[in-house]
């Protein structure tokens, strides 16, 4: 492990960078905080000293007066740079998640289907949440507290050298056993963070399954299973912790060691009159103030060890990048949409190929029916033209574009898609349909809501478009929902359409809603549908059968349909269900 100092500031020069003016005014507190420190015991050190030689009482009062300011100056310095140094933190850790976030969205499907959100959280969150204190001041308190110890040495060794040179010894020793055992330790804690973020991962995915795992009886799987992740978070966590306590028990011990050795010296000087009083008193407590900085070294150290851990983790997926690149380099003209697939083959898994050799054309206006069993291939299909993969072998075009040179956020707005799973947000109609776009107008969401036969429906909710809808929109029907997503792609006005129909039993008024709004989406545009019933089937122009990944029949839909020989001919014959999932 052991990551490198380059590696350290390039992360802290990120984020800091933009709130320079915070970090100066930090360092200007904290190095304040410092001299104040310095300073005190050398007030009351002359307070000693001049009680001793029996000095005028206004001296004394003025030395206390000063002394008195010098505290509550330190509490307010105290107190501002808390403020600001938890404000940094915060502000740069935010940028960080943001990032993140950012970053896992563009990753590719096969990331998001490898890991769970719960484990996403957990590393978009929790990693950095480790490293709030990291950015706010490990670099200033590090550098201050250095700052600090080096003050104290070089007055005991003016005072006197033997005890200066001793402290140093002493300080060198305690650093180096200090940083030995966070070598130990930061490994202790990348291994606690994983067990985490699988805890959550777990506790994420099954919390949303609950309904499917009482449905199959299978609490006590996931009960025994939760145990088994409580028990391995228990373990790292113990150990550890066991690690990092031990380092505060070897902090303590030096820190006992160095004030007994203090006390002696000076009581020893003072006993043989080479030093006055005050100035015993100051090494006595330069020394306890020693410790302090030792253990604030130590807790910055102890917190580098869960944040190194952290930075491993935070890079490690910084590092992982899509497989879809962006490699841009035409324009996509919005007029409608002629699709080309020229020898398209694609597998999941470098292995099997679910789609094989697919040619085909689809020109633009004409809706292409898409029929098969299954694991055929449907879904696949639709999904590279959104580019959530590329194909390894063959090309699919756009009015003779390859997708791959395409700008992704041009191509996602020039292809709409509706998936019979839609995802609703815990957010109000309004958000639902324009994803917290605000330039939307209400009366393009209205239009939108109007094309996709929605508006009498929202018109008779109490709160309009701003009726909050539940988690995963729940409270809504199969129907209902896709409604919505069709309202989405009204608003985005794509060339081409691309729609997995609901395979759901809907009531007939839904689904005249539903063939409406088909027919007014389809108006016009390039389609693929994935259809589940015959008369969305009746709607296309062009018919295709997928099997195993291969296309046994492709051809237009009359012709097919009057062509006894043909397989669409058949199904129409024998009932679609056969091949309508
Ligand atoms: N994300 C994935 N990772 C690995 N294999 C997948 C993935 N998605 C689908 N598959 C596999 O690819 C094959 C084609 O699946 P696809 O979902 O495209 O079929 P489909 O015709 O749309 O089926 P359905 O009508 O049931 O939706 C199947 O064997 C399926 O198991």
């Amino acid at each position: 492990m052991g990551i490198s100092l380059r590696r350290y500031a390039h992360l802290l020069l990120t984020y800091l960078k933009p709130h320079w003016r915070s970090n100066l005014a930090l360092a200007v507190l904290l190095f304040s905080s410092i001299g104040l420190q310095l300073l005190s015991p050398q007030v009351i050190s002359y307070f000693i000293d001049t009680i001793q030689a029996r000095g005028p009482l206004q001296v004394l009062l003025i030395a206390a007066g000063i002394f008195i300011i010098i505290s509550v100056v330190q509490r307010l310095v105290a107190f501002a740079s808390t403020y600001l140094a938890e404000n940094i933190g915060w502000l740069a850790t935010n940028a960080l998640r943001a990032d993140l976030v950012e970053h896992c969205l563009r990753l590719d499907m096969s990331f998001h289907k490898q890991h769970t959100p719960g484990e996403l959280i957990e590393r978009v969150d929790s990693d950095v949440t480790a490293l709030a204190n990291f950015f706010s001041q490990f670099t200033l308190k590090v550098l201050g507290n250095g700052l600090l110890i080096l003050g104290v040495l070089l007055f005991l060794l003016q005072a006197d050298w033997r005890a200066g040179f001793g402290l140093i010894v002493y300080s060198v020793l305690t650093l180096c056993i200090l940083s030995f055992l966070q070598k130990v330790a930061v490994n202790k804690w990348a291994k606690e963070r994983e067990a985490n973020a699988d805890f959550y991962g777990f506790l994420e995915e099954h919390i949303s399954g609950t309904e499917d795992i009482r449905a199959i009886g299978a609490e006590q799987y996931v009960t025994h299973r939760l145990f088994a992740l409580m028990r391995r978070l228990l373990e790292t966590y113990r150990a550890a912790r066991l690690i990092s306590n031990f380092t505060n028990f070897g902090t303590n011990t030096l820190y006992v060691v160095g004030y007994t050795v203090g006390l002696a010296l000076g009581a020893y000087l003072y006993s043989q009159h080479q030093i006055t009083l005050g100035t015993a008193y100051v090494i006595v407590y330069y020394i306890g103030l020693l410790a302090q900085p030792l253990d604030n070294l130590r807790q910055q150290l102890q917190d580098l060890q869960q944040a190194e851990a952290s930075i491993e983790r935070v890079e490690q997926l910084f590092m992982l990048q899509p497989e879809i690149k962006e490699d841009v380099s035409k324009d996509l003209p919005s007029e409608q949409s002629a699709l080309t697939f020229q020898n398209v083959s694609f597998s999941y898994d470098q292995q099997e190929y679910v789609l094989q050799d697919l040619n085909f054309q689809l020109q633009p206006g004409k809706v292409l029916g898409l029929l098969g069993h299954t694991g055929s291939g449907k879904t696949t299909l639709a999904r590279l033209l959104f580019r959530l993969y590329d194909p390894p072998i063959g090309a699919i075009r756009l009015n003779g574009i390859d997708l791959r040179e395409i700008a992704l956020e041009q191509l996602r707005t020039q292809v709409g898609m509706v998936t019979q799973d839609v995802q609703l947000f815990q957010a109000s109609i309004r958000d639902n349909l324009t994803f917290f776009n605000r330039r939307i107008s209400d009366a393009t969401i209205e239009q939108a809501l109007h094309e996709s036969g929605l508006s009498k429906w929202v018109q008779s909710l109490p709160h309009g478009l701003d009726t909050q809808l539940a988690a995963g929109g729940q409270g809504l029907s199969a129907g209902e929902a896709q409604l919505l997503a069709f309202a989405r792609v009204f608003l985005k006005n794509p060339s081409l359409v691309v729609l997995d129909e609901a395979s759901s039993r809907l009531d007939p008024a839904t689904e005249y809603l539903l063939e409406q709004a088909m027919k007014r989406l389809l108006e016009g545009r390039t389609g693929i549908i994935i259809a589940h019933r015959l008369h969305t089937v009746l709607r296309a122009d062009e018919i295709m059968i997928l099997d195993h990944g291969n296309i046994v029949e492709h051809g237009s839909r009359l012709a097919l349909a009057n062509d006894p020989h043909s397989r669409f001919c058949t199904l129409l014959q024998t009932g679609l269900e056969e091949v309508l999932p």
